[in-house]
């Protein structure tokens, strides 16, 4: 479930001769609260002073409060260390002066990053359960994508996904029906989409033993399956429980049905420190970046050469971004040589932004723009309406609450406990 709206920072960099760079993260207040400071750190540096940011970002103090203990949006992105909230932030910046410099030199910001392996980047078409409207009581823009409650609902989505933007590659968001009914729908969809490449993401709602029964039934059409079971630990039982399947499966002669699936994560492995247990104990075998969370693109490079030395495969996570984060992704992207899997994005669900123009999707890909920059303009009429709807908000949209729709529907909803089966 998410919220109609999400905040989203928007950074500018002005350099002194006037030429600006555009960037993009998370907006909710506890980015916002280390924004401000590390903006102010970084006047006076120059645009190509890249690596420096990390060490002003370290300077900048969390306030405690925003990460003991805590998991991002309810578990969905991950741990919550004051390390990966600094990186989030200075994400945007990074991106913001690599805007920048890529236009001063007349560069896109692809050849700054070493240069582009592909002219275009694949994304995959993002799923979700969904009624046909929002509750009444939510505020929200209306949308033509109609209800999604069961199989046939979701191929329908799937096909509209295919006429509008060309996807190949289907994500449907799980983890909200009972297992049954979402090995059914990803039938449906293999069904009616043979050869194409499917992936489940139930974020972490399942335990060990049921990951790996619908995992084993699922086995022979999933391309990958998501963030099963929360945690490395659980992920490793489930890879292990895997392999042992396919081991046996093998000795007794297989009968041509694969039986494991490789299993991708944006939940337990998003920073830097989690990757040496996860990839010792083979817990996942993709992983999803998001450059905001890595902190930027140069690391989400780092961390897809990290993937490549240990035979990880890389894809990216997308969270309800916009279209200076889908730019940043693009240029990222068309540099990973090993970048197997079509990205996640969420942007054919966002119906407003802040740009000129928006970026396209043809054939179910975003063209690798060569314009120097990012290759995005700021429409700042439109910048500036969404500014005044987040200031004249009550404050209930000022920090992500993806159960709040649910409890104008249901005033007695709280986010069921995981593992939910
Ligand atoms: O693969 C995904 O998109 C997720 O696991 C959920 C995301 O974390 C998404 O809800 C987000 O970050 O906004
Ligand atoms: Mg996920």
């Amino acid at each position: 479930m998410h919220q109609p709206y999400t905040p989203r920072l928007i950074v500018e960099v002005v350099t002194a001769d006037g030429v600006t760079g555009l960037g993009e993260t998370y907006g909710d207040t506890k980015y916002l609260e280390l924004a401000r400071p590390l903006a102010d750190r970084l006047v006076g540096h120059r645009v190509d002073d890249l690596n420096r940011l990390f060490a002003e970002a370290d300077e900048v103090a969390v306030d405690a409060a925003r990460v003991s203990g805590q998991v991002d949006v309810g578990g969905l992105r991950g741990v919550q260390t004051a390390d990966k909230l600094r990186l989030s932030v200075l994400s945007a910046l990074e991106v913001a002066c690599l805007d920048a410099l890529g236009k001063s030199l007349g560069l896109p910001v692809h050849a700054l990053l070493g240069g582009k392996v592909r002219d275009a980047v694949e994304y995959s078409a993002y799923l979700f359960y969904k009624w046909a409207e929002h509750p009444a009581g939510v505020t929200a823009e209306k949308d033509d994508w109609g209800a999604a409650v069961d199989p046939a609902g979701v191929v329908e989505q799937a096909r509209r996904f295919t006429e509008r933007y060309g996807f190949r590659s289907f994500k449907l968001k799980g983890g909200v029906f009972p297992p049954e009914e979402e090995i059914a729908a990803v039938r449906a969809l293999a069904a009616a989409f043979p050869g194409h490449p499917l992936r489940l993401d139930p974020n972490g709602a399942w335990s060990v033993e049921t990951s790996l029964k619908v995992a084993k039934e699922l086995g022979d059409v999933l391309e990958y399956l998501e963030d099963p079971t929360l945690g490395t630990p659980a992920m490793a039982e489930v890879a292990a429980g895997l392999k042992r399947a396919a081991r046996s499966a093998s000795d007794k002669g297989g009968g041509g049905r694969r039986v494991g699936v490789p299993l991708a994560t944006n939940m337990c492995v998003t920073t830097f420190a989690e990757i040496k247990e996860a990839f010792t104990r083979d817990a996942v075998q993709v992983v999803l970046s998001d450059h905001h969370y890595w902190g930027g693109l140069h690391n989400t490079q780092h961390l897809a050469a990290i993937c490549r030395t240990f035979g990880v495969g890389v894809s990216m996570h997308s969270n309800t971004h916009l279209g200076i984060s889908l730019a940043a992704m693009t240029h990222v992207a068309s540099t990973v040589p090993n970048l197997h899997h079509a990205c996640d994005s969420h942007y054919p669900w966002q119906s407003e932004d802040v740009l000129t123009q928006r970026p396209a999707f043809e054939d179910g890909t975003v063209r690798v723009s060569d314009a120097p920059g990012l290759g995005v303009e700021l429409d700042r009429d439109r910048l500036a309406f969404l500014h005044r709807r987040w200031l004249d908000d009550d404050g209930a949209l000022r920090d992500r609450d993806d159960a709040a729709a649910m409890r104008v529907a249901d005033p007695g909803w709280v986010r069921p406990a995981v593992p939910r089966w």
